[in-house]
């Protein structure tokens, strides 16, 4: 089996119904997605449509009302607090739209905190390649303050990589930034994805940034509406436009 066949992640049946002031909300209704390895995903979908539900119930920060969550092998709704603790820090890397860099902490120790927290050795020829690869070489004795928002950016993709996760989870990476900086930041995921075999799955909002993927969903009122090869920018804008045209209740 090819590395780019084998699942890294599979949700079946996805659903999570929120409570809002006492009444339910469905953001998620029955979602099958499967992400393989070596791939990049990028999740699209109206304001409320459940991309960022699906995010974090495909990552186990959330635990589905419905549904099954695989990552690799692992079924999520057997494992335990602590064990899905364990799975999220060892085999799961987070990008998030605000850096969440440690203000106080070096470039170099808050890339190297995740593993120090979890008490594990760091790798460091990976550490290297890692370092290397968000060209920071020349930072790591710096401070977060003093670095630009891209390069914020690139030290939360290396902390990401860190533990050398199965997977990479992204919500609006690039939301922060402006379009130069965010084309050097997708062009980092779709590097890691296309050199190191890593598996990227991201939520934008953005036609641009969804081009770097190979691969686009769509998510409308919390249905998947489309599952397609990565169309261009162009056409991804188009299928978004034709969102707000549909007839209510449709979901094709
Ligand atoms: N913790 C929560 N409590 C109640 N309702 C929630 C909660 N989280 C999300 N929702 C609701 O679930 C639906 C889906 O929300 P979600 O944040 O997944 O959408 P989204 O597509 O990521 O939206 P956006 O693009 O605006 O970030 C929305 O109706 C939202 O109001």
């Amino acid at each position: 089996m090819s590395v780019q066949s084998e699942p890294a992640v599979r949700v079946h049946g996805l659903t999570r119904v929120h409570q809002a002031d006492g009444e339910p909300v469905r953001a998620l209704a029955g979602v099958d997605a499967t992400f393989h390895r070596g791939t990049f995903t990028a999740i699209m979908g109206p304001s409320g449509s459940g991309k960022s539900t699906l995010l974090q119930a495909a990552a186990g920060l959330d635990r589905p009302t419905e549904g099954s969550v695989r990552i690799g092998d692992t079924e999520l709704s057997t494992l335990s607090e602590t064990k899905l603790t364990e799975l999220r820090r060892d085999r799961i890397g987070f990008v998030f739209q605000a850096f969440n860099l440690i203000g106080a902490l070096t470039v170099e120790e808050n890339i190297l905190l995740p593993l120090k927290l979890a008490g594990v050795r760091p790798d460091r020829e990976w550490i290297a390649t890692v370092v290397d690869r968000v060209g920071l070489g020349q930072r790591l004795r710096h401070r977060p303050s003093a670095l630009s928002g891209g390069q914020q950016q690139r030290v939360a993709i290396a902390r990401a990589l860190a533990a050398r996760p199965q997977v990479i989870f992204c919500d609006e990476p690039t939301g922060a930034l402006d379009t130069t900086t965010a084309a050097e930041v997708l062009t980092l995921l779709r590097g890691i994805v296309d050199d190191h075999g890593q598996t990227v799955v991201m939520v934008t909002h953005d036609p641009v940034a969804a081009s770097y993927a190979d691969r686009v969903l769509v998510l409308a009122d919390g249905h998947l509406v489309h599952d397609m090869p990565q169309p261009g920018a162009g056409r991804i804008a188009e299928h978004l436009a034709a969102l707000g045209r549909r007839p209510a209740g449709a979901v094709r």
